[in-house]
């Protein structure tokens, strides 16, 4: 992500100590907003702002390079290089949008691709039926002369998407959202005063029993029914398990704040699922868990052991 947004290289002595920032950062997030010396909050801060000094700063190289007529192609193309060239938005506001970008954008996606690793091995009927549908994808690209994955070959990953959106409802990787009633509202029998915070707890309904049959157990062939009923209009009226109804399933919020990367998530997700089955096999080093608090993690890290499969492709 920080390649995509800033040009910035993993590994290298800057992105590694951003990385501990961006990390302190997230820690203090969601924390009681006492500004006292050694609290989660405070540190939270004095990152941010580190961050944000950063960021100013790879902004005024660019500048700087932008006058003396420097070209480079990957920065011309990362998104700061863009807004500078091609939006009229203040320092403020590029300084926001990148730092945004790097919140919303990192966690969430590596979370939910952990997850995805850490429910697979409980499911190996699911492992074996993405390798299959990978393998297909291998073997017409081979046919055909082609590597890299395209746009046609996403489309292909049907089961895929099945494991994306199962990973997503279980995992709940965003757990509540944030809202404001900005006039008197009456919902359901309750009233929400103008001006109160209301928190729809999206993983509330992702494990609904009345929603999800099993909501606690991974089941990607659930999204496969769904997609059947749906084209069942018969079936879908007389079914209590609608969660193609867009109010049962909202990994990525809804409405007009509705995730900006929605797509981009999946498409990682998809990508990085393609590559995992195809190449390796893997299986949970020690026993951990997800928790989330406030945001979802692993306490031990989700140590796996990997082994490289000899592919016959
Ligand atoms: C699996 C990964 C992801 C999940 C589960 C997720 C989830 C969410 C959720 C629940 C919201 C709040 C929506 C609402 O309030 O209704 C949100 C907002 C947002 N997300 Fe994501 N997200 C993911 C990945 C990404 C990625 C990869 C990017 C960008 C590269 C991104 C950018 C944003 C932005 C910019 C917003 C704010 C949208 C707005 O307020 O207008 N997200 N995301």
């Amino acid at each position: 992500m920080a390649k995509h947004i800033m040009s910035l290289d993993p590994g290298v002595p800057e992105t590694e100590q951003l990385k501990k920032e961006y990390i302190t950062f997230m820690k203090g997030v969601v924390s009681p907003p006492l500004n006292l010396p050694g609290t989660a909050y405070r540190k939270a801060l004095q990152s941010r702002s580190t961050i944000l000094k950063f960021i100013n700063r790879k902004m005024d190289e660019r500048v700087e390079k932008m006058k003396e007529g420097i070209e480079d192609l990957e920065e011309d193309n990362d998104l700061l290089g863009w807004v500078l060239k091609h939006s009229n938005l203040s320092t403020e506001q590029i300084l926001d949008l990148i730092l945004s970008l790097l919140f919303a954008g990192h966690e969430t996606s590596s979370v939910s691709i952990a997850l995805a690793i850490y429910f697979l091995p409980g499911c190996p009927r699911a492992i074996q039926q993405l390798r299959e549908e990978h393998t297909e994808i291998a073997r017409a690209k081979k046919q055909a002369g082609e590597t890299d994955l395209n746009w046609d070959d996403y489309k292909k990953m049907e089961f895929t998407q099945c494991v994306i959106s199962e990973t997503l409802r279980l995992g709940n990787v965003v757990r509540f959202l944030h809202r404001k009633a900005l006039k008197d509202v009456r919902y359901k029998g309750y009233d929400i005063p103008c001006g109160w915070k209301v928190l729809p707890v999206i993983a509330a309904v992702h494990l609904d029993p009345l929603l999800f049959d099993h909501p606690q157990h991974f089941n990607p062939w659930r999204w496969q029914e769904m997609k059947q009923q749906s084209s069942d209009q018969s079936s879908t009226s007389s079914s209590n398990y609608n969660y193609g109804n867009n109010n049962s399933f909202m990994p990525f919020g809804g409405g007009p704040r509705l995730c900006a990367g929605s797509e981009l998530a999946k498409l990682e997700m998809a990508v990085f699922i393609h590559h995992l089955v195809l190449n390796y096999h893997w299986e949970l080093a020690e026993k951990d868990q997800a928790f989330a608090f406030p945001f979802v993690d692993f306490p031990k890290g989700l140590p796996i052991t990997v082994r490289h499969l000899n592919s016959c492709i």
